[in-house]
This record gives structure tokens, sequence and C-alpha cells, in this order.
């Protein structure tokens, strides 16, 4: 690019302007070659380096010797073009002071071709310099001329830089463009990368799935032939079900009819049940509504008693026999027999089951909604607990037990024809005329005093009483240990309490038959009475007294109450005794009674077992009015 031209335009510029300076100068300088012409030592020589034509205007080689020590002018002509004429070069020698380069024919040089003229001859000289005025013309015309070319050859040159330049600057703008190319290339590239790692995860994961497809294919191929499988049971069953159907409407009608039977027999279930009611009563009053039961327990040895007699064809009857030794011993003993008749005597082989079966029927009544009371009557040891209690053990289970059981039994198939019971109990003891409540949990200290109330429909309660309402034979039973817990407890503290307290056992009852709207109520009544013995055998003092007091108190003021009912007196009085008052409910025209009359089959217990026997049969002479039902 910047190769020569521009080297030899300078060079030829500076020829040139030395050029057209020494063509002005041209002549002075031949006047002073000529003053000096005596050869002076040249300090410079000038050189014609590279030229190849010979020059013009020197004719012959310069004859003097380069002079020393003087500085040299070079012209230096590049090489021809064509259109430059051979160049000349002179060196004037002038010592040190020549600052110019001139070209100059000099006469001391010499022309190669050109004669040397005679000083006279000044018009050969004259037309010789205009000859070189001409040669010097034209080659200064021919410089211009190469000068011209060579500032054309220059501008183009230039022209070609300032557009190489511009060239340049696009191709390093391209070369930027390429290089931010290359950078998003580059991006392009990380980006294909990732697509290529992405492509090969989802490559692999396009396997699996094409392993699942398969294992899905297989599984689809199963499942059609399955869906096969089963259209066909299907339309087996459609075929099964269409019969099924029609079987369906058929046992529909069938149940529909049989509905109507079954409302039909409830109807008549329900009659029977009220005409069953009836007649059970109706059995229960000829039976009398007031019943006792003599029972006399096994001696405590298991032998035999002698004084106590049983006719083995009657269980209605027993007999007391007395032997009575002869004061005069002259005489025979004689023997006193005292016979009694009650609804049932039991012997001491009697079980408990087959003294309940007899109770069983009022028991029955109580569900039926007529009020039952079920005492014990008899001296203390005689068995009373034992017959309405009995033992823990199933075979020896007293009556209260044995009761509940069979009303939770009985009201559970009364549910069925649509009977809805409710039950609540309370368990209270009477002691010295004072109410204590059996089912009582909490602290002895605040154990809370009670009173026996009348409500205006004649309901008697007892104020701050337990009553519990049960819903099952074990919760019940469960109550009854509770009751006797807190018996023992009174009993520790005071010696025998048991035997000298009433313990009165209450079930409320509660039916009603939402269906046919009848209610019944009743109240079941279980007592097991203080020991009956008399004041005077017990040779009572003290607390004793007064307990015995308050006890035969209360006895024979419960006989009282039976005779005046059985007498249909107009005045009973109830509210003599705690025990009366409280069981006012359960005697009376509106109940049926059961009076257990316990006898101790020991010798020595024979006065007591006559008094309690002889009591009992005067209750046993008492008929109590019709009982009627408590129904609505
Ligand atoms: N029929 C019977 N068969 C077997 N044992 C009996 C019978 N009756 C009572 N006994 C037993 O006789 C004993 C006294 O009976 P029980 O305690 O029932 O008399 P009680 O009249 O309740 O006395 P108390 O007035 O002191 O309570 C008890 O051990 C009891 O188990």
């Amino acid at each position: 690019m910047s190769r020569l031209p521009v080297m030899s335009s300078k060079r030829v510029l500076t020829s040139s302007s030395s050029s057209s300076e020494n063509a002005q100068d041209f002549a002075p300088a031949q006047k002073k070659s000529r003053k000096d012409s005596d050869p002076v030592k040249p300090k410079a020589a000038a050189t014609v380096i590279g030229a190849k034509r010979p020059p013009v205007g020197s004719t012959r080689p310069p004859l003097s010797k380069p002079a020393r020590g003087g500085g040299a002018a070079t012209v230096a002509v590049g090489p021809s073009r064509g259109v430059l004429k051979p160049s000349v070069a002179s060196t004037g020698a002038k010592g040190g002071n020549m600052k110019q380069p001139v070209v100059s024919t000099g006469t001391k040089a010499g022309g190669t071709g050109a004669p040397r003229r005679h000083a006279w001859d000044l018009k050969g000289k004259v037309s010789d310099m205009e000859d070189k005025i001409r040669n010097y013309q034209t080659r200064v015309k021919s410089v211009n001329q190469e000068n011209e070319v060579l500032k054309g050859s220059m501008f183009q040159s230039q022209n070609k830089v300032v557009e190489m330049e511009q060239q340049l600057i696009k191709q390093r703008s391209q070369i930027s463009d390429y290089e931010k190319e290359l950078q998003v290339l580059s991006g392009v590239r990380d980006e294909l990368e990732k697509v290529s790692t992405d492509k090969n995860c989802l490559q692999k994961e396009l396997s699996n799935l094409e392993g699942k497809y398969k294992v899905m294919e297989t599984l689809r191929d199963s499942q059609e032939t399955e869906l096969q499988t089963l259209k066909m049971k299907l339309s087996v069953q459609e075929s099964t079900l269409a019969r099924l159907q029609a079987t369906l409407r058929d046992t529909e009608e069938e149940v529909r009819s049989l509905k109507d039977t079954v409302a039909q027999q409830k109807d008549e279930l329900h009659a029977g049940e009220m005409e069953r009611r009836q007649l059970h009563n109706t059995i229960q009053e000829l039976k009398g509504n007031i019943r006792v039961f003599c029972r006399v327990r096994p001696l405590v040895d298991g032998g035999l008693s002698k004084h106590i007699q049983f006719t083995p064809t009657d269980n209605k009857t027993v007999t007391l026999a007395k032997t009575e030794e002869s004061h005069t011993g002259k005489t025979a003993d004689t023997q006193k027999n005292y016979n009694f008749s009650f609804d049932r005597v039991f012997g001491p082989q009697a079980s408990q089951q087959e003294v309940f079966e007899e109770i069983s029927l009022l028991v029955q009544s109580a569900l039926d909604g007529y009020n039952v009371c079920c005492f014990a009557y008899g001296q203390t040891g005689s068995g009373k607990t034992y017959t309405m209690e009995g033992d823990e053990f199933d075979e020896t289970r007293g009556v209260i037990p044995r009761a509940v059981q069979q009303i939770f039994k009985a009201a559970e198939k009364l549910g069925a024809q649509g009977w809805e019971f409710t039950f609540t109990a309370s368990f209270v003891e009477i002691y010295n005329e004072t109410l204590r409540d059996l089912l009582y949990t909490g602290k002895a200290s605040k154990r809370p005093e009670h009173e026996i109330r009348k409500s205006t429909n004649n309901e008697i309660t007892i104020t701050n009483l337990t009553y519990e309402k049960v819903s099952c034979e074990d919760q019940v039973l469960g109550l009854i240990a509770l009751a006797n817990q807190n018996r023992s407890t009174a009993q520790t503290a005071q010696n025998d309490r048991s035997s000298r307290s009433h313990s009165v056992f209450q079930l409320d009852i509660e039916g009603v038959h939402a269906g046919r709207d009848v209610k019944c109520k009743s109240t079941l009544c279980l007592v097991d009475l203080a020991g009956s013995e008399r004041m005077v055998k017990s040779q009572s003092q003290g607390e004793r007294f007064k307990e015995m007091t308050a006890i035969n108190g209360s006895l024979s003021n419960l006989g009282i109450v039976i005779a005046a009912l059985a007498n249909k007196e107009s005045y009973v009085p109830y509210r003599n005794s705690k025990l009366t008052y409280l069981l006012q409910g359960c005697l009376g025209g509106n109940s049926k009674t059961l009076m257990f009359v316990n006898i101790a089959p020991e010798t020595d217990s024979f006065g007591e077992s006559l008094n309690s026997l002889r009591f009992a049969s005067k209750v046993n002479d008492c008929v109590i009015g019709t009982a009627s039902a408590n129904r609505k």
C-alpha cells in the first residue's frame, strides 16, 4: 500500500523544485562556474544514482576528481516511467558553501560528444546554452508532467488509502459484528448443549415412557380381556337381575300382604296381651291381692326340726308342735299343735328358684302396671335377707336379683311389641324411724336428711334420695352391691345394725306404647324388714330398747295398716310409721302384696316363730280391695 509511489513522488518533487530553481538561477550559475574556473577541490560530489540513460546535458564524464571534504548533492531519480528524460547530475565544486545541488554542464567537466567551443564562439556557446535550457525546460516539463502524474497517482493512492481505511473501518465494524455474532453464537452453542442435554434426558424419559406404555398396553390388553369377561358376566347377571326383579315384584306383593297380616296379627297380639294382663290379674286377684308365703329355713347343723311339721301332700300348711311336759310327772306329756295355713309354705329344702316361681307372677303384674310390694317378715336370723337378696351365686340368688332379671327380660319382649320402658331404682334404709339413702356415694359427713313427701297425685317420694335411671340388670345389681356396702359400713359402726333396720328397694317402672297411645306406671317394692323378735326376750335396754321400740312400732303398724285396708276402714294409719308411710303406694287397693314369713327352725326360736306365724296369719286373712292397673 505505502509502497514506492509516495517516496518516489517526494523525491521527484524535491528534484523538480530544485530543478526549477536551478532553471531560474541557471545563468548566474554559469557565470559562477566561469569565474571559478580554477579547479577547486570539491567538497561534495553530485552523484546520479540509478540513471539508466546517460545524462543528456553532459557530454563527457567530469574530469575533475570528486572534491574532498565537500558536501555531496545527490539527485536521485526514480526509475524511469518513460516520461523522464535522462537526468543530469552535476557536481559543482564550490567547496562547503554549496547549498543547493546545481545541475551544470560545467565546462570543466566537459561533454562527452559536444565539441568544445572556443572562447570567442559566444554564439555557439549561447546556442549550446539555449539547447541546454531547452533541454532543461523539456526535462522540467516532463518532470512536471511526471509530477502531475505522480500527484494524480498519489491522489488516487490517497483516495485508495481513504477507501481502504474506510474499508478497514468497515471491516473492523464487521469484525466487531462478527465478534458479537460469535458471542451470540457461543450463547447459542451453550443453549444447543443444554438443548442436547435436555434432549438426552427427554430421550431417556421417552424410552422410560415407552417402556411404561408397553406395560400399560399389556395391562390394557389384560383389562380388555377382563372387561370382556365382565361384560359376559354382566349380561348373565342382567338376565339374572331381570329374573330377580320379577321375583322381587312378586315378593314385594307378598311382603305387602304379609305386612297387612303382621299389622293384623299385631292388633291381635296387642289385644291378646291386654287380655293376658286382664286374665293374669284375675288369677292374681283370685289368689288374693295380699298373699302370705311361709318359708322355714334349714337348721344350721342340717338336721330336721322337731317342732315344725309339714304336710307332705299339702304345701300350704305348717304346724308348730310343742310338747308340754307334765309338771307332776304323773301324767303323760301333752303336745300342743299350732296349725297355720298360707298361700304357700316352703320347707327347708325349697330352693330359691322354687320360691321365686311363685313370685314371678307378681313381678309380671308390676310390668303390667300394678304396684307390687313384697316383704320378708321374721325374727333375726330367720332367713329374710337370704330370701330377698340371697347369695351372689346363680342358684342362691334371691327375689330381688331374680325379679330384676325377669323384669328386664319381659321389658325386652314387650319392646318387640312396641312397648318402651324406663326404670328408676332407689334403695333406702329405715333405722330408728330415720331414712338413710343406701345409694349415697358422697362424703359421710355431708349425708343429707330425708323426708317422705306425698305429691298431689298421691305419689310418694323421698327428698334428697338417689333415684338412679337403670336400663339393664347389671346396673341394678351394681346398685344392690352399693347398698350392701353402705349397710355394712353402718354395721361396723353399730353392731348388727342391719337386723334392726328395714331396707326398701324400689323400682319405678314406666311403660309407653307409642303406636297405641297406652301408658302404664307402677312400682315394684321389695322390702327386707328388721328382726321381729319381742322386746321382752331380747331384754333390750338403752339404745337397743329404742331400736326395738321403733322396730316393733313399725311392724305392728304394718299389721294395723293391712288390717285397716282389709276392713276397708276410712282411715288407714299410714303415717304412724315411716315404713307404712313409704309403702303407702304399694299397699292398699291399688297393689298386690306378698309377705314372706321367715321361720327359724331352732327350738329356742319357737316363741318367735309362733308370733311371726300369728302375725302372718292375720295378714293372710286380709283381703285387700281389687287392684286396678295404673293405665292411662
Ligand atoms: N333357706 C335357706 N337355706 C339355706 N340357708 C339359709 C336359708 N335361709 C337363711 N339361711 C342362712 O341363715 C343365716 C341367716 O339368714 P339371714 O341373714 O338371711 O337372716 P335374716 O332374717 O335376714 O337376719 P337379720 O334380721 O339379722 O338380717 C344366713 O347364714 C343364711 O345364709
